[in-house]
């Protein structure tokens, strides 16, 4: 511990963005009222945990590149998410990684107990989303101190089932993305989004020689990346899900994004994780709520 004696929070402005800083003795963080964006999260005198683009858009209405985009209430292309989810949505053009990153969510006093802040934003969508008629509540809570917790509630609201894929896209910084292992994958089955979505089995570990873009199902709770450069280990326990994507643009796709420096795919990758497949679709009953999370920490060596 060291720095600050207990946590703070404080409004900051970030380009067009209404942030928040959150300061504990063990970590700082800054989180976008846009998304309910977590945006930085840093332990002191370390590395940056969570990647965030030096290039990102701060503008209202525009994506954030990096941090952990809130993906729901679908992942990704709409049309890979099993029917019962693809029919939730009546219009035309699905946005990509559903419509929740954008909009300005509410956000509850923060709750400072052990050292600890606790943020909770609030999406209330008694009629739903714009060409998604489906009356729901999404809560994110995210818990800043010596490690970090982020929980994603749905609950349905309506008097129907409600379908939904979603995912926590977290960036994740890494010394560098070709060094890197990517634990608790082994034995698993993926989705390859490089290869036609292929069917494929993982055989030990995750490691990038190139562009990837995977659906991974059937995943344990307990994953980890292995950052020799950087002397740690970092540690994702899941809660309440069996898949996760695990992505790295490499070096042509990162050329072609927005807000993405050219060589910045070295610097980054993403696990996220997700509700997502046939096998993991998220089906809430009419009045029900459901929690999806994820506990991350770092293990120095
Ligand atoms: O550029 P976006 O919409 O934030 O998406 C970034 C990436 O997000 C990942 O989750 C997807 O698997 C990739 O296909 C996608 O490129």
């Amino acid at each position: 511990m060291n720095n600050f004696a207990s946590p703070t929070v404080v409004e900051e402005k970030l380009g067009e963005l209404d942030c928040l800083r959150v300061r504990t003795p063990f970590s700082e963080a800054l989180i976008a009222r846009q998304g309910g964006h977590l945006m930085r999260f840093q332990h002191h005198g370390q590395q940056p945990l969570v990647w965030l683009s030096d290039t990102t858009a701060l503008e209202h209405g525009q994506a954030i590149r990096g941090g952990v985009p809130v993906c729901w209430p679908w992942f990704g292309d709409l049309t890979r998410s099993p029917e019962s989810v693809r029919n939730t949505y009546v219009g035309t053009e699905p946005p990509f990684h559903g419509m929740v990153r954008t909009l300005d969510w509410q956000m509850q006093d923060p709750v400072i107990e052990n050292n600890e802040v606790q943020l909770t934003f609030q999406l209330l969508l008694p009629q739903g989303l714009p060409n998604w008629p489906h009356p729901s509540e999404l809560r994110l809570r995210l818990t800043i101190g010596q490690h970090l917790d982020m929980n994603l509630q749905t609950r349905n609201l309506g008097t129907t089932q409600l379908a939904l894929t979603q995912a926590l896209h977290t960036y994740f910084a890494v010394s560098d993305s070709r060094e890197v292992s990517l634990r608790g994958f082994d034995g698993c089955t993926y989705l390859d989004a490089m290869d036609n979505w292929r069917e494929k089995h993982q055989d030990g570990d995750i490691r990038f020689t190139e562009e990837t873009d995977r659906i991974y199902l059937g995943v344990g709770p307990t994953l980890s990346i292995d950052d020799p450069g950087w002397e740690r280990r970092i540690h994702l326990h899941t809660r309440q899900s069996r898949s996760a994507i695990v992505w790295n643009p490499w070096i042509n796709k990162a050329q072609r994004m927005p807000n993405f420096p050219d060589d910045a795919w070295q610097r980054m990758l993403c696990i996220e994780t997700a509700r997502m497949g046939e096998a993991d679709v998220l089906l809430i009953p009419p009045g029900a709520a459901h929690d999806m999370g994820v506990e991350i920490r770092v293990e120095n060596n």
